[in-house]
């Protein structure tokens, strides 16, 4: 049986002193944290922030920058000595570690997603963590994830992980910020994270950090609809506390999953493709791709938007004017556009190559019900 993965992502309040100031103490803590995963047979993935850290005093900056370019030039200074640290740490405890960087678009390419799963997967055979961070310095504003929280739900997702365990400097969810608010209470154990709840904890973050409360509960969100459990709290001493906290003994918030992993296409599909047209459908159709399981045959289409080519992913949208999903399709543009309404029988007379489905239920991914769209 494959062995399970365990995702853990430390944030920049995790491995800083007051001063924003790479701590290699606490950097230390979080290894010793995930040494403790490893004894206990899983595999892990680290993503680690801390990049602009570990490098803006190099820049002879007093304090973290502020501007786009000034994190992106102190991420660049910082990545190296950031994995520098950690290569130390695990190679004084006998084990390897390799970086690993990744951008949004190396997510919205199929093949360059897939190699990236290729080579974690090869790293975690040969027992070595990948260390993940977001590739800072080229990574301009628009594809930026800016926080990590958000890469760490999606590597989850990629590795059909099953615990994504985000560590921050609060122990956990609490009723409202506790580091403004002392009557705050911590919320232990969530079955879902709903819209209601996301409107209620604000964008409020640590003095350094990027994504706040927010970023890591859309994050844990995103993961546990994909099929991976999700634990947010705080770094321990104790350096089975990573262990502990898959072992549902951590104090601080569990975040149920869905009931299965969803596929790695559904995934790519359904968050990371960028749709290049819209197919707007009539009630037959929608009905059929969303409560019988179908396909959707060219008689259901009822108008097309865009110039995109057989094999891209298209949105659809239903007679209301609401997108019910996305898929990939069979068609280009240019015969779809032409024979949109037409029976099968009539679409096979002028072209006997054109497939029976324009979206073939295998390459479809609802927006209702699974809600990645
Ligand atoms: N309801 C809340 N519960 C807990 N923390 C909250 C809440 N609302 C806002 N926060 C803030 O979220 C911060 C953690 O996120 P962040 O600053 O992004 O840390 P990291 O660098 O670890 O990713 C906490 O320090 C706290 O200030
Ligand atoms: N990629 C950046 C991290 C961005 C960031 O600060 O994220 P986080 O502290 O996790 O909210 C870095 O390495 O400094």
């Amino acid at each position: 049986m494959d062995r399970q993965t365990v995702v853990v992502k430390v944030g920049t309040s995790s491995l800083t002193d007051d001063r924003g100031r790479l701590e290699e103490e606490k950097l230390a803590r979080q290894v010793d944290g995930v040494l403790g995963l490893m004894e206990t047979g899983y595999q892990v993935v680290l993503v680690s922030s801390g990049a602009i850290a570990a490098g803006f005093h190099e820049l002879g900056l007093s304090s973290r920058p502020r501007t786009l370019a000034g994190k992106q030039a102190a991420a660049a200074v910082g990545q190296g000595a950031l994995v520098q640290r950690y290569r130390e740490r695990f190679a004084a405890k006998g084990k390897g570690c390799a970086q690993v960087l990744l951008t949004r678009s190396d997510f919205a390419d199929r093949v360059r997603y897939l190699n990236a799963l290729a080579t974690i997967n090869y790293l975690l055979g040969k027992e070595v963590v990948p260390i993940i961070n977001e590739n800072d310095s080229v990574a301009v504003d628009e594809i930026r994830w800016g926080d990590n929280d958000t890469l760490a739900a999606l590597v989850a997702g990629l590795l059909q992980a099953e615990w994504l365990l985000l560590v921050t400097n609060t122990d956990g969810l609490y009723t409202d910020n506790p580091h403004k608010n002392r009557q705050a209470q911590p919320i232990r154990r969530l079955t879902e994270v709903d819209d209601t709840l996301l409107q209620q904890v604000d964008g409020s973050k640590s003095t350094f950090g990027s994504g706040g409360m927010h970023s890591k509960l859309t994050a844990a969100r995103l993961a546990a609809k994909t099929g991976v459990r999700v634990y947010i709290g705080t770094a321990k001493d104790d350096p089975s506390w990573m262990r502990n906290a898959v072992q549902q003994e951590g104090s601080g918030t569990y975040i149920e999953a869905a009931a299965r992993h969803v596929s790695r296409k559904e995934q790519w599909i359904a968050v990371h493709s960028a749709s290049t047209g819209r197919l707007h459908v009539d009630n037959g159709a929608a009905r059929a791709l969303l409560q019988e399981g179908g396909s959707l045959l060219p008689c259901g289409v009822t108008a097309v938007e865009g110039t995109f080519a057989e094999g891209e992913i298209v949105e659809v949208i239903d007679s209301m004017g609401v997108s019910i999903g996305k898929g990939r399709i069979r068609y280009p543009a240019t015969l779809i556009t032409q024979v949109m309404g037409w029976q099968s029988t009539d679409v096979l007379k002028l072209n006997p190559d054109a497939p029976a489905e324009v979206i073939h239920r295998d390459d479809w991914v609802s927006a209702v019900g699974t809600e990645i769209c």
